[in-house]
């Protein structure tokens, strides 16, 4: 057994700016923007419903450590609460509202069936063995098991889990009911009912839009320069993408540092070494930079893929990009988006920009309840349409409101969920 201090150490104080004010800023103006109801806000403003759990975990040595864990429902009125499982130190229950929040207006906007939800723990994986991340998963997911469910709420990976964690939460889940519910978690891996596709697919749906953007701003693809931030889930395949369709990815960076090369990274060299030593830094043929020095580079378009806030006051007058493409949530503060729209930078919004992970999910959940699978080709074209569709939606609507992006996606979204709520009605 730990020591008291042991069982009494809390996890570090977020760092961030706050998110859930940003989402809340955002929600206001297009209740505004859409002459809807004061209570329509309130109503928006705030979560379904929340749970926290305490989360104790038996570590490999013996002693025990506690973690808190949330999961929030923001919204459920188009369909089963969704969204991504966050293993982070700096995890807290406002961020998980915000990106609860968020997860709801991106279903919308993509128009799959689907309401907002976002979970939570927080602690830092990389401290910890295989072993114990399952053994808090598994009780992650035994505490909220009562509000969890294909058609209830369905976890999907975020930053510090994987597939191996929507396995555990499967698993968990299906015990517990005494038969096998593959449809509880999306972003499973392929042999337990994952979709083919969907490990990249938040990737391909920010290449997707990355290009239709560079093409809305009149920016050639080809050779125009690149800078990811983030070499994650997210970022990785990215980078990836980019290079493949031409463009020339100049810089990419991790939690560690950034790496650079004007005449463009070889990016599968780079993500050799990350898989062998755990970042980018010094990968072959690369040149070491600052890590936030990367968001301020002379490129064309800049990809933000690591977490919120990464874009801020501070830091938003010496952004040079041309356009910014969201692969993360919620990486422009609403300081930073004005200081951006005043410099004439395009900013694609992650409700629109990182949909794609959302839309693949559906496509696994509905192959899973199913138990019918669709080829990789059949999963990337719909994807693709998809996101082309909700693209051209959210320019044209911004066209005609004079509105920028992240404005037009997130009014066409609330606007969505507000008429479900005025069809289905209020109970009692
Ligand atoms: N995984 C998905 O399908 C998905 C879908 C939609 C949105 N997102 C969002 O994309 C973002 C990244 O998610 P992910 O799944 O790739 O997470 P991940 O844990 O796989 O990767 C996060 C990456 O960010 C890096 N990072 C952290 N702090 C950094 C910093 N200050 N500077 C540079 N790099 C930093 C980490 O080193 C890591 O490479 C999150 O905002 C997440 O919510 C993820």
């Amino acid at each position: 057994m730990s020591t008291d201090t042991n069982i009494l150490r809390t996890p570090p104080a977020p760092v961030r700016a706050a998110p859930l004010e940003d989402a809340r800023r955002q929600l206001a103006e297009a209740v505004s923007h859409l002459g809807l109801s004061e209570g329509t806000y309130r109503l928006l403003a705030h979560p379904r419903r929340e749970v926290t759990v305490s989360v104790p975990l038996r570590l490999d040595n013996g002693d025990v450590e506690l973690y808190i864990g949330h999961r929030v429902q923001h919204n459920f009125s188009r369909g089963p609460a969704k969204g991504g499982l966050r293993y982070a130190p700096t995890v807290d229950l406002d961020e998980v509202r915000a990106l609860a929040m968020w997860m709801t207006w991106k279903s919308a906007l993509l128009d799959v069936p689907y309401g907002g939800a976002k979970g939570g723990i927080a602690i830092q994986p990389r401290d910890h063995s295989r072993a114990e991340l399952e053994r808090l998963t598994r009780r992650y997911t035994s505490e909220i098991l009562p509000v969890i469910g294909p058609e209830r709420d369905i976890p999907a990976p975020d930053v510090g889990t994987d597939e191996s964690t929507m396995a555990w939460i499967m698993d968990t889940y299906s015990v517990n009911s005494g038969y096998t519910v593959p449809g509880v978690v999306t972003g499973k891996p392929l042999e337990l009912g994952g979709s083919l596709g969907r490990a990249s697919a938040t990737s391909r749906g920010v290449t997707h839009i990355a290009l239709a953007a560079l093409q809305h701003a009149g920016i050639a693809r080809r050779g125009a320069r690149v800078a990811v931030q983030g070499m994650g889930k997210v970022g990785r395949d990215a980078a990836r993408f980019l290079a493949e369709a031409g463009l020339r990815v100049i810089a990419v960076s991790d939690q560690y540092g950034a790496v650079h090369h004007d005449g463009g990274l070889d990016i599968a060299a780079v993500v050799r070494h990350l898989d062998v030593t755990g970042s980018v830094v010094g990968a072959p043929g690369s040149d070491e930079l600052e890590r936030e020095a990367l968001l301020e580079l002379d490129v064309e378009l800049l990809v933000p893929a690591a977490l919120e806030g990464a874009i801020h006051e501070g830091n938003a007058h010496r952004v040079q990009a041309r356009v910014v493409v969201e692969g993360a949530n919620g990486p422009t503060t609403t300081a930073a988006d004005q200081v951006l729209a005043d410099h004439g930078v395009l900013v694609v919004p992650d409700i629109l920009a990182n949909a794609g992970g959302v839309i693949v999910s559906y496509f696994e959940w509905v192959q899973s309840n199913q138990t019918y699978w669709w080829s990789a080709d059949e999963v990337e074209s719909r994807l693709e349409a998809r996101m082309l569709s909700a693209w051209e939606q959210v320019v044209r609507f911004a066209a005609d409101r004079r509105l920028s992006l992240r404005a037009a996606a997130t009014a066409l979204a609330v606007g969505r969920v507000a008429e479900a709520h005025r069809l289905r009605g209020l109970y009692p």
